[in-house]
């Protein structure tokens, strides 16, 4: 058994199901020898190529597309000029068409690092209908309204592919394809792409760079269409602007969303409906539009997933009540055993001059602060002091108008929350910012983004390299989570958890960057105070093992417990800084915080 499946038990199993269904499918038109079934399989199975690819942006980067069949349009154009035009064989043509489409793709995204979701889907409407024009106006090239035709079978030589055998060769390429996909969503890929669609600041907080995730969904979207398209191509023997309307886009959007989106199986789901359904409803043709769109809102509402998603929930509530709780959840501990030493040393922060203003709002008014490495240096203040801009500043996430920071000996004031996350920058959220769909073993892993060393190739073809990172990487979440008594939920959805056990979760998710600064907003919040001691005891544990700690928290008895300096801030500005018992009993911190004395 592979190490991935080894470390994964519930993986094989979960997609077996679907596996025997794209089997039983598959072995219809290849037993039956009806030419109609076969044409009509291979269409699907081609639909499953382009849907697969939709999945990645749309399920899992959570970029809409409505311009996928304009897409699988320029793949099957490049397909037939070629072909047809110039005499290239499928085999030559095919990955052009590949890469011409990965590339037309990749500039659909590039209004993406801008713009929202739904207003992607705009322009992604409005390239769909742009492509269509193309075709008609580049007549000499494309044939106009015409469009291409004779476009060969693939052949070896002067032997052409049958139709059966076309249909094989679209189903190794779709169980290629399924494979690449499982690889790259277990993935930090995946995972960073996860994170872009769920959380973008947790994302960019642990190291992923949003406009090369969704590049990367795009590239990937592209080129599966790209491949569509010269699959349908050849299968048709034609290709017209006909063929490419804004229903071929808008279906597989449906296709993607109705197999359920974010699960690999998804699209196959999905297709297999589409064909099948107007089969069964032969006899109901005049209610066929009635019975969708009622489906299609039961389905909204009931399973808003799609029907992998519901199948999915299905047996995660049976798998839960099954479980035997373990060892390490009955002796749940505070996770102190489980802290390991940062990638490097402690790393201290200078802030000089910090200024930050929202409209009128002045969040920082001109901030000095230095924070030596290796110690707790608490940040208190009443609300809307300004400490979490401070936070935000420090990690990244924001530019501060004025003013710099030095993270060690190295001025960072105008670096990417990504670049110090690789620096060993960590994050812990004031409201949790968990992958809410995915598991608690998942949303560990996730802190490892930045020190993950595997390359895209050796992820996708999941080589022994990245597999062998990638059981190290496993093993740790899993003590990790055991630490936090978390270990028999890791399968489970994090969206699942209790707050307080989602707070212990973003710890985790930090604790697994290996940070040598550790910034964390107000981890107390909630707590009861049995978990606010198992709190201090990780706060400390986390100093002991090198670890600069930046702890922001109302909770005083917490900070005096825990903090070697305390900062106090009031209206963005600094009140005094010092050792606990002196920063906290300062008059004008005590006044703040119980009113001037009558
Ligand atoms: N993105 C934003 N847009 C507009 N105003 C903001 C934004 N972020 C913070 N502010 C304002 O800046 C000020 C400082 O906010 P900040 O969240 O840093 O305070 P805080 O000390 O962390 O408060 P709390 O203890 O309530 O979390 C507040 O007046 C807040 O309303």
């Amino acid at each position: 058994m592979s190490e991935g499946l080894r470390t994964r038990p519930g993986a094989a199993r979960r997609a077996a199901p679907w596996l025997a269904l794209l089997a039983a499918a598959a072995a219809l038109p290849l037993v039956s020898g009806d030419p109609t079934i076969t044409y009509l399989a291979t269409t699907a199975a081609i639909y499953v190529v382009v849907g697969t690819g939709l999945n990645i942006m749309f399920g899992y980067t959570g970029q809409v597309s409505l311009g996928q069949g304009a897409l699988v349009a320029v793949g099957a154009y490049t397909t037939g000029v070629l072909m047809a035009g110039h005499g290239w064989t499928f085999w030559t043509a095919a990955p052009v068409a590949v890469v011409v489409t990965a590339g037309a793709g990749t500039l659909m995204a590039l209004p993406a690092f801008r713009l929202s979701s739904w207003y992607i889907a705009l322009v992604t409407l409005g390239a769909a209908m742009a492509v269509r024009s193309l075709l008609v106006e580049f007549e000499g090239l494309t044939g106009g309204w015409s469009g291409l035709v004779g476009i060969p079978r693939p052949a070896f030589g002067s032997r052409e592919l049958g139709e059966r055998e076309v249909l094989w060769m679209v189903l190794v390429l779709n169980v290629v394809l399924f494979v690449m996909v499982r690889n790259i969503v277990d993935s930090r890929l995946g995972r960073g792409m996860m994170a872009v669609r769920d959380a973008p600041e947790m994302a960019r907080s642990v190291g992923v760079g949003p406009a090369r995730a969704k590049l990367f969904a795009f590239a990937c979207g592209g080129a599966t269409a790209g491949l569509g398209g010269a699959l349908l191509a050849v299968h048709h023997g034609l290709v017209t602007p006909d063929d490419f309307t804004l229903d071929f886009s808008i279906l597989f959007l449906l296709v993607v969303i109705i197999g359920g989106a974010a699960r690999p199986a998804g699209p196959v789901i999905g297709t297999l409906l589409f064909f099948a359904l107007p089969e069964l409803l032969t006899g109901l043709a005049e209610w066929r539009g009635l019975i969708y769109g009622a489906a299609l809102l039961v389905l909204m509402v009931y399973a808003p997933h799609g029907i992998a998603g519901a199948w999915d929930k299905l047996r995660a509530r049976r798998g839960r009540s099954a479980a035997p709780a373990s060892p390490a959840a009955a002796g749940a501990s505070d996770g102190t055993a489980e802290v390991r030493p940062p990638r490097g040393g402690p790393l201290g922060v200078e802030l000089s001059g910090i200024r930050k203003a929202f409209g009128g709002v002045h969040a920082l008014g001109g901030v000095d602060l230095t924070i030596e490495p290796g110690g707790v240096h608490a940040i208190v203040g009443p609300n809307g002091s300004g400490k979490t801009t401070l936070l935000n500043v420090i990690s990244g996430l924001l530019r501060q108008d004025g003013g710099r920071v030095l993270l060690g000996a190295e001025d960072v004031s105008r670096a990417t929350a990504e670049r110090l996350a690789r620096r060993g920058v960590a994050r812990v959220f004031q409201t949790p910012r968990l992958l809410g769909a995915s598991s608690l073993r998942d949303n560990v892993l996730l802190g490892a983004y930045a020190r993950e060393r595997a390359g895209g190739p050796a992820t996708v073809l999941r080589l022994p390299r990245a597999r062998r990172e990638r059981a190290e990487l496993v093993a740790e979440a899993d003590r990790l989570l055991a630490g936090h008594g978390l270990a028999r939920r890791a399968d489970e959805e994090a969206a699942a958890l209790p707050h307080g056990e989602q707070r212990l979760l973003e710890v985790a998710r930090a604790l697994m960057a290996r940070p040598r600064l550790l910034l964390m907003d107000e981890p107390a919040a909630g707590l009861t105070p049995r978990e606010l001691e198992a709190l201090g005891r990780l706060i400390r544990a986390i100093r002991d093992a090198g670890t600069t700690v930046v702890l922001v928290e109302h909770h005083i008895e917490l900070v005096a417990s825990v903090a070697d300096v305390v900062t106090v801030l009031d209206r963005g500005r600094l009140v005094t800084s010092g050792p606990p018992e002196e920063a906290l009993g300062d008059a004008r911190v005590v006044e703040l915080y119980l009113g001037a004395p009558a």
